[in-house]
C-alpha cells in the first residue's frame, strides 16, 4: 500500500463523519433550508480565498517546475472550476465576492484558516501538502458517495453535489495522490508519521466546517 493509500484508508472515518452531518444529509435531501447553505457558501468563499493563499508558500517550497505546475492545476480548480458554481449561488443571494471580503470568518472557519496558515508558516513543502490536501480530497470522496445515492438526484443541490462528484475532478485528485506519494512517499516512519497527524487534523477541520453552519443556526 502506498503513502497515500494508507492515508485515505485512515482518514474514510473522519470523512464518513463528515457524510453523516445534518448539513450534508439535508442537502442530499433538498431539506436543508437555502439559508444554511446561504451561510456555508460565504463561510466557504471565505475560507477558499485563504485556502488559495497557502498556495504561496506552497509554491515557494516546491523543487521543481513539475511541482509549482501541480500546485497550480489545484489553485486552477479552486479558483475557476469550483468558483463557477459557487458565484453563481452568490448571485443567487445578490451577492458577488467583493461583499465577501467584509464578512468575517466564524469560529470554526477562523480555526480551519489558522492552522492552515501556521502549517504553511512554520511547515516544510510535504507538511504544506497534507495540509491543504483534505480540502481537495474529501469533498470528492463525500460527494461521490452522494451521488450514489438516488435521493441527490432529486435535491435542489444536485447541480452543487454533481460538481464534485465529477470524474474528472476525482481523476485530478488521484493525480494530487500521485504527486504527494512521490513527494513524501519515501520519508522516514517518524516524518511520515507527523504527515499523517497533520492530513488528520485537517479532515476533523472539516468536519468542524460541516457541522459549523448548521449549529449556529440551530443554537
Ligand atoms: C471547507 C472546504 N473544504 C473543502 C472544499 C473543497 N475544495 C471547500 N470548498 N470548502
Amino acid at each position: 500500500m502506498s503513502f497515500m493509500e494508507g492515508i485515505l484508508k485512515q482518514n474514510k472515518p473522519v470523512w464518513d463523519k463528515c457524510i453523516a452531518t445534518t448539513f450534508v444529509q439535508e442537502m442530499k435531501e433538498g431539506k436543508l433550508p437555502i439559508e444554511d447553505f446561504k451561510e456555508y457558501m460565504v463561510q466557504d468563499s471565505i475560507y477558499l480565498k485563504n485556502y488559495a493563499r497557502v498556495y504561496g508558500k506552497a509554491i515557494y517550497h516546491a523543487e521543481t517546475l513539475r511541482e509549482i505546475q501541480l500546485y497550480y492545476s489545484i489553485l486552477s480548480f479552486v479558483t475557476d472550476t469550483e468558483s463557477a458554481i459557487r458565484l453563481n449561488y452568490l448571485r443567487q443571494f445578490g451577492m458577488t465576492d467583493d461583499d465577501i471580503e467584509f464578512i468575517a470568518p466564524l469560529p470554526e472557519n477562523q480555526n480551519y484558516i489558522d492552522f492552515l496558515f501556521e502549517t504553511a508558516k512554520r511547515g516544510n513543502g510535504c507538511e504544506i501538502l497534507m495540509a491543504v490536501l483534505p480540502c481537495m480530497l474529501s469533498y470528492s470522496y463525500i460527494f461521490r458517495k452522494l451521488a450514489e445515492e438516488p435521493e441527490s438526484l432529486k435535491s435542489r443541490y444536485w447541480d452543487f453535489i454533481s460538481d464534485y462528484a465529477d470524474d474528472r475532478y476525482a481523476d485530478s485528485c488521484k493525480e494530487w495522490c500521485d504527486f504527494a506519494d512521490k513527494k513524501c512517499g519515501s520519508l522516514s516512519e517518524a516524518e511520515q508519521k507527523k504527515l499523517e497527524s497533520i492530513f488528520e487534523r485537517a479532515g476533523y477541520l472539516e468536519l468542524d466546517f460541516w457541522n459549523m453552519a448548521y449549529q449556529r443556526k440551530k443554537a
